[in-house]
């Protein structure tokens, strides 16, 4: 079976890297550009250098080579989802979809796997995210993922399909819960980022680790997902690994609001539109999500450095 990769950024090349050392697999990249160097160097020397590509990657830039391919993965920021599948609906209906991106939509506050089954109704769709760094994976170290699908016997497949020696996947049904968690994990990561770089300490990002867990528990609970999976891999799991590491985007530019400085507004930080989404939601249904709502007003300048860590950090005292 080849797998179709849609979307060569950090995380679908070392997706590509990673499985195509079982299984052949096609990375589909927008960028003619792109392509021609991927093709030439095998590499990808944009988003991940010094990661060469094994044998069976095949780097592709026509979507209609990935006709033979049940199984798709979809490996770009969540933002464009709709818009892509909406543009490619014809050649992805009635494949497997496997989004890759975390975070929720802007405008509809649902995540990738809400926007995949209104937009492609004939695709089965699924998930897999948890706590991984591509340039962890690209590099063959460790990482255990989570595959969420409703449909558990084609789960299984996935899980099989995807599991390399070095990527161990496990799997859920509860597609909300998965979605949710690595959504909602970002922008408690750009909170944490943000004490750390005004020098608030370790204590208080451990503080708004909790309570940004309490938060996500809340929403996923009010949303209808199964809280095991918010302490699985995908919630928990990647809560941990983003809060606490120089490797996360989100994590940076939560420092660099902290720090007073300024972030290249190109790079891909998927909490920053999730937390406006999330806060609009919120709002919507009238839950209490305080860390998200300020993360939002900062990223929006409607709140300054010093209210928002005064509110992040000062909340009134009640039961925990
Ligand atoms: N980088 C990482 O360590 C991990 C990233 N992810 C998730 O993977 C998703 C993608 O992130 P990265 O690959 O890291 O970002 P990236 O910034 O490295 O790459 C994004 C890719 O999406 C492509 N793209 C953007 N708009 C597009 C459109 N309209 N149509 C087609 N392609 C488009 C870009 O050309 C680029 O290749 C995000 O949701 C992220 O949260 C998940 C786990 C780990
Ligand atoms: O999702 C990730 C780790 O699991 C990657 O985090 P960033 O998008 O913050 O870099």
């Amino acid at each position: 079976m080849t797998l179709a990769i849609l979307g060569a950024g950090a995380f679908g090349t070392a997706l590509a890297i990673s499985i195509s050392h079982d299984r052949p697999v096609q990375l589909w990249a927008r960028d003619a550009d792109q392509v021609a160097d991927m093709k030439a160097a095998r590499e990808n020397t944009l988003r991940l250098p010094g990661c060469p590509f094994p044998d069976d990657l095949r780097v592709i830039g026509d979507l209609g080579d990935i006709s033979g391919s049940e199984t798709v993965l979809l490996a770009i920021p969540m933002q464009k989802l709709r818009d892509f599948l909406t543009r490619h609906h014809d050649i992805l209906s009635g494949k497997t979809l496997v989004a890759c991106c975390k975070g929720m939509e802007l405008g509809t506050g649902v995540g990738p796997v809400s926007v995949i089954r209104d937009v492609i109704p004939g695709a089965e769709a699924a998930i897999l995210t948890g706590p991984s760094f591509a340039a962890d994976i690209a590099r063959g170290l460790p990482t255990a993922l989570t595959l969420a699908c409703g449909d558990d016997e084609r789960g299984a497949i996935l899980q099989h399909d995807l599991s390399t020696a070095n990527l161990r996947i496990y799997r859920t049904t509860d597609t909300i819960g998965a979605e949710l968690g690595g959504a909602l994990k970002n922008v408690i990561a750009i909170a944490c980022g943000a004490v750390m770089g005004a020098g608030l300490g370790e204590s208080a990002r451990a503080a708004l680790m909790t309570r940004g867990y309490a938060e996500m528990q809340r929403l996923a609970e009010y949303l209808g997902a199964d809280p095991t999976t918010l302490a699985g891999l995908s919630g928990f799991g990647d809560l941990t690994l983003t809060c606490t590491s120089e490797q996360s985007r989100n994590y940076r530019l939560g420092r660099s609001l902290g720090e007073g400085n300024s972030f290249d507004a190109k790079t891909t930080v998927e909490g920053a539109a999730t937390a406006q989404a999330v806060h609009d939601m919120a709002q919507d249904h009238g839950l209490d999500m305080p860390i998200t709502s300020v993360v939002a007003a900062l990223l929006e300048n409607r709140l300054d450095m010093k209210t928002a860590m005064k509110r992040l950090l000062s909340r009134p005292l009640k039961e925990e």
